[in-house]
């Protein structure tokens, strides 16, 4: 008989291998498709993460992960996987998400995140999977100022800052159209605050090419020696301490919003639904700091920088739809964040990559 899983792409990055490990425990069966842009491989193409994910689930889990290397804009590993299993429903975690590369190659994030997505809609509509849940972002809100704050679903979205952050809106707006086309499409659009930390288990985590562009990475290679020292972008926001705030949220709870939307999914009031996957609470850089100094036991060395452009001073959302609609709301703290980044970064020093280099 055919196995009934979910389809999950980009299931071997960071927030998609964790996601793949709460669906097994939560029961499911799991088929990843990867193609390893942006995921360390292995000679055998069976990547660290996926091998690192048998090793975290119990014996009866791992027989119900699959794991098929390829871009979810190929039509042909599309319909294979289509035909091979019954998809109850895709998450759709994959694509670029650097900021800073889409502003040099406009070009190469609107192909890979949009153009591409349009083949994997085509393929479900095809297949009639009609079911997805899709990983959106906070980028997508148009700056508001501070006393817009905190940010809900009605939050204005547009006039977004760079290429990437316009094709996840690309993205929502390609699904809510096929919505409004055909009632049978059910559609989830999380749009994740600062998802950070690591799985409990050291095993799994984020894993950044080159230097990182975000702060939770960076402070963590600082703090194991990779990086001398912490650039604080900007210490005169109009903020409590001067610097940036934000709504860090771990990773797993991250993950297990997706559990708790592929079970709300079958009973949408509406075919498409943004929802936003937040703590509701603002952090600061140095904040952040701090937490990762008691979490590490390790002092890190800062150095006051100008703003970076594009940031905003102050970023934070209202959780309570994600809490109606789906049951979720975060449970893990900032300290629980960062002792989980610590003993990944502590347990791989150089990342996921299995010569133990720098991917
Ligand atoms: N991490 C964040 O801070 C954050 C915040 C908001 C939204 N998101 C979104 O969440 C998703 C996952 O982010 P992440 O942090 O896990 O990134 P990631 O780069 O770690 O994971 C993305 C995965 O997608 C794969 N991929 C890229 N293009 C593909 C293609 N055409 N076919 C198949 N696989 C492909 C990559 O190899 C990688 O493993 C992304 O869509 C991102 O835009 C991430
Ligand atoms: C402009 C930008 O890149 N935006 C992306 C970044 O948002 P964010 O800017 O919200 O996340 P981030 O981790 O890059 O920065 C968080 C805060 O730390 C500050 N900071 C960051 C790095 C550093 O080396 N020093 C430092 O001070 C930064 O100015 C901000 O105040 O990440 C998000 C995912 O989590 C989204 O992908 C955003 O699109």
């Amino acid at each position: 008989m055919t196995e009934t899983c979910v389809l999950i792409t980009g299931g071997a990055g960071f927030v998609g291998s964790h996601v793949v490990v709460e669906l097994l425990e939560a029961g499911e069966s799991v088929v990843v498709i990867d193609n390893l842009s942006n995921a360390a491989s292995d000679k055998d193409n069976l990547p660290p993460a996926i091998k690192r994910i048998q090793n975290i689930v119990n014996a009866s889990q791992r027989k119900r992960l699959y794991f098929r290397k390829g871009s979810y804009g190929d039509r042909n590993i599309m319909d294979s996987i289509f035909n091979e299993f019954k998809i109850k429903a895709v998450i759709h975690a994959g694509g670029f998400k650097a900021v800073g590369e889409s502003k040099e190659l406009p070009m190469k994030y609107y192909k890979n995140n949009v153009k591409e997505a349009l083949t994997l809609v085509k393929a479900m509509n095809d297949h009639d999977v009609k079911n997805i849940i899709f990983s959106s972002s906070a980028t997508v809100y148009a700056e508001v100022p501070p006393e817009k704050l905190p940010l809900t679903e009605e939050s204005p979205v547009g006039n977004c800052s760079c290429p990437y952050a316009s094709t996840k809106l690309f993205i929502e707006n390609i699904l809510r159209d096929v919505t409004v086309s055909d009632g049978q499409w059910k559609v989830m659009s999380l749009r994740y605050f600062n998802p950070v930390g690591a799985h409990h288990s050291g095993m799994i985590g984020e894993d950044p090419k080159g230097i990182p562009n975000n702060l939770m990475p960076f402070i963590a290679q600082v703090a194991v020696g990779r990086r001398k020292a912490l650039n604080v972008f900007g210490s005169d926001y109009p903020t409590p301490d001067g610097t940036g705030v934000r709504d860090y949220v771990h990773v797993v709870d991250i993950a297990k919003g997706h559990v708790a939307a592929l079970k709300a999914l079958p009973n949408m009031k509406q075919g498409f639904q943004p929802i936003n996957l937040g703590s509701g609470v603002g952090t600061s850089v140095l904040e952040m700091v701090q937490a990762f100094e008691r979490a590490s036991g390790v002092v890190i060395k800062t150095v006051m920088q100008d703003r970076r452009p594009g940031d905003v001073a102050s970023m934070y959302c209202q959780p309570t739809l994600a809490f109606e609609e789906l049951g979720w709301k975060t449970e893990k703290t900032v300290d629980e964040m960062c002792e989980d980044l610590w003993r990944f970064q502590n347990q791989n020093p150089n990342g996921l990559h299995p010569s133990g280099e720098s991917n």
